[in-house]
């Protein structure tokens, strides 16, 4: 059995988060491990608060997590300090973590900050170069490389800046852009399109979230990662079209969409 490790928040609403993590890392048919950051009091209509974790007590549960059951790929989604950021860092150096999977998290679909201001250097010098693909959103990228990003042209030269931080690739994703939900792997110089249709579904939390996750799974599996991010937008699009529909605002994705395939294992091959 593939082991995958999501370090990452909660989200008590459980469509974000660890939560959002271990649902697509168990529909993958893999064991699923996690390290807190941080409790977010959050639901489909925003996040009402936050509570870190004790920047040592990562480092501990990172600990039990290596010296035990060690994870054959990690997920990275919302840490949201400089602390935790420097802690998961020495410990994945330490014990030399394969395939990371880095979601530079920073404000919420509903709009709230989930990284504090000075954090965002951290992540950039101590987290990137440590990641196999860093998986940004549009406004993600537009704060790391400090211009706009609003079109397939924009996504490119963002992605060759954020390369220069150092992880393996860079997939820029193209969930807010106006038409279609196109998705930017830029790796080693050159770049390649995930395009898909737009999806007519304000239900989206959780998307990038659940997206990581689905690109550690497959690079757990032993697929490269251009495969990986192409079984990853699959899955993805499967669990948004589905259209499940709760709570007041913009609810979670269904990832048991298409149980069934999953029966006998690892569905993509
Ligand atoms: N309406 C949509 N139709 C089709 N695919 C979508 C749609 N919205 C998002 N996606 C896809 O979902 C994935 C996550 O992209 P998105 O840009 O929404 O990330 P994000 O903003 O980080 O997600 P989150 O909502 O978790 O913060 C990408 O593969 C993107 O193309
Ligand atoms: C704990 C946690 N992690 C990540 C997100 C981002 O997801 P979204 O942008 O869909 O709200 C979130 N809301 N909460």
């Amino acid at each position: 059995m593939k082991k995958v490790l999501t370090i990452a928040g909660s989200d008590c609403s459980g469509g974000a988060g660890i939560q959002a993590d271990i649902k697509t890392i168990t529909v993958h048919k893999m064991y699923a491990m996690s390290v807190i950051t941080a409790l977010t009091a959050q639901n489909t209509t925003g996040v009402y608060g936050i509570q870190e974790c004790d920047a040592e007590f990562v480092g501990k549960q990172m600990d039990c997590i290596f010296t035990d059951i060690r994870p054959d790929a990690v997920k990275i989604g919302m840490v949201s300090n400089e602390k935790i950021i420097r802690e998961i860092a020495g410990r994945l150096k330490k014990y030399r973590a394969q395939d990371v999977v880095l979601d530079p998290v920073m404000i919420s679909t509903s709009g709230s900050r989930l990284i504090s201001k000075d954090a965002s250097e951290a992540l950039k010098e101590e987290l990137f170069p440590l990641a196999a693909v860093v998986t940004p959103n549009l406004m993600e990228a537009e704060a790391l490389c400090g211009f706009s990003v609003g079109s397939p042209k924009d996504m490119e030269r963002a992605a060759e800046k954020i390369a220069q931080y150092g992880p393996g690739a860079v997939l820029i994703k193209g969930g807010h852009l106006k038409d279609g939900a196109d998705d930017l792997l830029y790796e080693k110089g050159r770049c390649t399109w995930f395009s898909s249709k737009r999806i007519e579904n304000p239900n989206t939390h959780g998307t990038g979230c659940t997206l990581s996750s689905a690109i550690a799974c497959s690079l757990a599996a032993g697929y490269p990662l251009e495969r990986s991010v192409k079984n990853a937008k699959n899955y993805l699009t499967g669990a948004l079209e589905d259209g499940l529909d709760l709570g007041k605002g913009s609810g979670p994705l269904n990832h048991m969409y298409r149980l069934s395939p999953f029966a006998n294992g690892y569905p993509f091959r």
